[in-house]
């Protein structure tokens, strides 16, 4: 139904003005966390993407730049595993503190870059906008669908399980985790997209499967071309209104041989034009409101050439998602430049 009288008309314009999302600002926000997933080093991500240059590359955008620092997330003593799932009151206390930290820089106004860390955090990132912009959709860039729940997961990992803690139609396949009292699921299974995967666990498949969620396998890029998938994907999200963009880009969607420094490589990945060509046509829409970089860890890089060639791919996809063009003129102006029927490219 529609919302009507003084209620209505303050929440409308309550969310128009804070999920506008034309950037008109950036937050850039560390999550130095990785619990989500047993290979240490991932918490050391935000500062591998910052020492490649990230916070100097965003300052020749014409518009400002804010560096909120790392998160800091204190060490939980007796955190036993429950179902197999390690560390379940660590992930859920510090997913609950990004999503307060996320929230906050939404309703600032700000479009907000969140640097992992491993994916777990999504489930604070993705939730935190949501507060503010309950109508969000969500294109998920990954080898894999993170959609196992705690029954399904092969390995116990919460990173391989962010997307269950969200979706409304899995709240009853979802047990009930010590740490995770504060979430709700908010997303519907038609409000997801996802893009790049080569690693579905079977639960995950039937789960794909059973909630018809629309998503394209490298196959179906080798197929479709990446061009046509970015076409069905903004058709699917957005044809029926235009409405804030959270992307989750998990760094093992490129190639492993762009991309080495992470903790669950898939071979044949995203090229790097593909992956560019992805943020483009996200930034393209003006409707890019979050994003999430995450997995980058360097510690397992084989040498430092590796963690400097993961961190640098890292900046160019977030720079990229933020306006950074491959067709020169003015950085980060392409979107005012063209007019509201042009940027969804229907
Ligand atoms: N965010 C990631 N890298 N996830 C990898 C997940 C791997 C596997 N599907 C699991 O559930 O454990
Ligand atoms: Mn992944
Ligand atoms: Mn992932």
């Amino acid at each position: 139904m529609a919302l009507r009288g003084t209620l209505g008309r303050l929440l409308r314009t309550h969310l128009t003005t804070t999920c506008q999302t034309r950037t008109r600002s950036v937050a850039v926000l560390g999550a130095p966390f990785s619990k989500g997933q047993k290979r240490r080093g991932v918490e050391r991500g935000p500062k591998a993407i910052r020492d490649a240059g990230l916070i100097e590359r965003l300052s020749n955008f014409d518009y400002p730049v804010h560096d909120f620092g790392d998160l800091s997330f204190q060490n939980l003593e007796n955190d036993e595993p429950y179902l197999q799932v390690p560390s379940p009151r660590s992930v859920g206390r510090a997913t609950n503190m990004l999503s307060e930290a996320v929230s906050n820089a939404v309703a600032a106004g700000h479009t907000t870059v969140m640097l992992g860390g491993d994916h777990s955090l999504a489930i604070g990132s993705v939730e935190g906008h949501a507060r503010q912009c309950p109508d969000l959709c969500l294109i998920w860039v990954d080898a894999h669908a993170d959609i196992n729940t705690p029954l399904t997961s092969p390995s116990g990992n919460l990173h391989g399980q962010s997307v269950a803690f969200m979706l409304k139609e899995l709240q009853n396949k979802m047990p009930e985790l010590p740490g995770f009292s504060w979430v709700q699921p908010f997303l519907s299974a038609k409000d997801l997209v996802y893009i790049g995967l080569r690693d579905v666990d079977p639960g995950e498949y039937d789960i794909l499967k059973d909630l018809g969620i629309q998503y394209f396998t490298m196959r179906d890029i080798d197929r479709l071309g990446i061009q046509r998938v970015m076409e069905v994907t903004f058709d699917h999200l957005l044809s029926r209104k235009q409405r804030p963009i959270h992307l989750s880009f998990d760094i093992d969607a490129m190639d492993p041989s762009l991309a080495p420094a992470t903790g669950t490589p898939v071979n044949g990945g995203l090229t790097y034009r593909e992956g560019i060509w992805i943020t483009e046509e996200i930034h393209n829409t003006g409707l890019l409101s979050v994003m999430d970089l995450v997995e980058v860890n360097p510690v397992l890089g084989a040498s430092p050439e590796a963690v400097e060639m993961t961190a640098s791919l890292a900046v160019d996809v977030i720079a990229s998602s933020l306006g950074q063009s491959r067709e020169g003129g003015p950085i980060a102006q392409t979107q005012t430049l063209k007019d509201d029927t042009e940027q969804l490219r229907l």
